[in-house]
């Protein structure tokens, strides 16, 4: 495989692969697999071109991936390989991040986010940041109240209609935030990502529920109301290629791992911590997502309100991929502007290989929806 850490140039890279399970398929004759990475963002999953995958199926597999001539132990430390990292469709862009305060008022909560992305691309962001839930209080007895049915948009999804109008008005990419989702009977909490034509790319149900119980410090239970998403969620953008999660999903590492292992440039997490856990390990998490993935980590809370039920704690922040702070502020509203430069990507890659360094005869992370695709 060409060095994951050079920008991707359309290339056939082939790979044997072997699969040791129960059935024990053997795939050492005839499969070659080809990547060519493309992502194919209407179910969030990432195929690819050209692909010929044998002994596909569900269940439990162990996998074991042998080396062939050509692949290195380090190309062996993810399964599948990692993918080479797409070239950025920009080299430089603004980001900004809308710590906007959140009120029980929907419709005003609705309109102050648009005047707050107005306000950001008007100063030069091309790409704008919500918080997690941003149309509601963060509470177990808003959710249900406050969720919409994002798949039947218009007037059952003000919010999100909001998000792809200026998307499309103002020419920008918008990973926004979160909103409750109501999808039949269950409830989501779920980030949609729109492009600069209005269109959702995107939608993130966050996979790992925030369930926590510090006594005397904070007890909230997501779980009580909200049901867990089921897929990773990684979408190809004019601002490049970005790896969505929300909130708790930040703490698992794997996450963020698998992104990185499909050719993220960038991971967003809408995200509020609180006043317990966030000054211990906000910032602690993603700048360790950074500097582990060697990528771009951006995170938007709510500004902080002293009386609300949940109070965030704020402090969203721009990380590079060297796990330097780039930009953040306190807790009050602020839109947070800065400058993204992927090429810093490819110089923190060459000089510190990591890609080349991993110990794929010791360690594995596997990727499985992108194995079973
Ligand atoms: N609110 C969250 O989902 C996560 C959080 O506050 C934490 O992990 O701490």
């Amino acid at each position: 495989m060409k060095a994951a850490l050079a920008f991707h140039r359309p290339s056939i890279i082939s790979r044997s692969i072997f699969f040791s399970s129960s059935s024990s398929v053997s795939l050492s004759r005839s499969p070659i697999l080809k990547y060519y990475p493309k992502l194919n963002t209407n179910n969030n999953n990432l195929t690819h071109q050209n692909q010929i995958l044998h002994g596909s199926g569900s269940g439990n597999r162990s996998i074991r991936i042998m080396a062939s001539s050509s692949a290195s132990v380090a190309e062996q430390a993810r399964a599948p390989p990692a993918l080479p990292l797409p070239t950025p469709p920009v080299d430089k862009f603004m980001i900004a991040l809308c710590q906007i305060t959140v009120t029980p008022d929907k419709e005003r909560n609705i309109a102050h986010a648009r005047s707050k992305i107005q306000e950001a691309a008007a100063k030069g962001a091309k790409l704008v940041l919500l918080p997690e839930i941003w149309n509601s209080p963060y509470s177990n007895d808003c959710f249900p109240v406050y969720a919409e049915d994002i798949d039947a948009g218009g007037d059952a999804s003000p919010s999100t209609a909001m998000l792809s109008q200026l998307s499309r008005n103002l020419n920008i990419t918008i990973v926004g935030g979160s909103i409750p989702e109501r999808s039949g009977d269950r409830i989501f909490n779920t980030c949609c990502v729109f492009g600069t034509d209005g269109n959702l790319k995107a939608k993130h149900r966050k996979i790992h529920l925030f369930d926590i119980d510090i006594p005397g410090k904070i007890t909230f239970m997501e779980s009580k109301t909200l049901t867990a998403g089921e897929t990773p969620t990684i979408v190809d953008t004019e601002v490049g290629r970005i790896g969505i999660g929300i909130c708790y999903d930040l703490r698992f590492q794997e996450l963020a791992m698998i992104y990185a292992a499909r050719g993220a440039h960038l991971l967003c997490y809408p995200g509020a911590f609180n006043m317990t856990t966030g000054p211990l390990h906000w910032e602690l998490l993603q700048r360790a997502r950074a500097v582990d993935n060697q990528l771009y980590v951006a995170t938007c809370s709510p500004a902080r309100e002293a009386g609300a039920g949940y109070v965030a704690w704020g402090h969203s922040t721009l990380v590079g991929p060297f796990g330097e702070v780039l930009a953040t502020t306190e807790h009050e509203e602020a839109i947070i502007l800065a400058e993204i430069d992927y090429s810093l990507l490819e110089l923190r890659r060459t000089s510190l290989p990591l890609l080349k360094q991993r110990r794929g005869d010791l360690y594995q992370l596997v990727d499985v929806k992108r194995l079973n695709s």
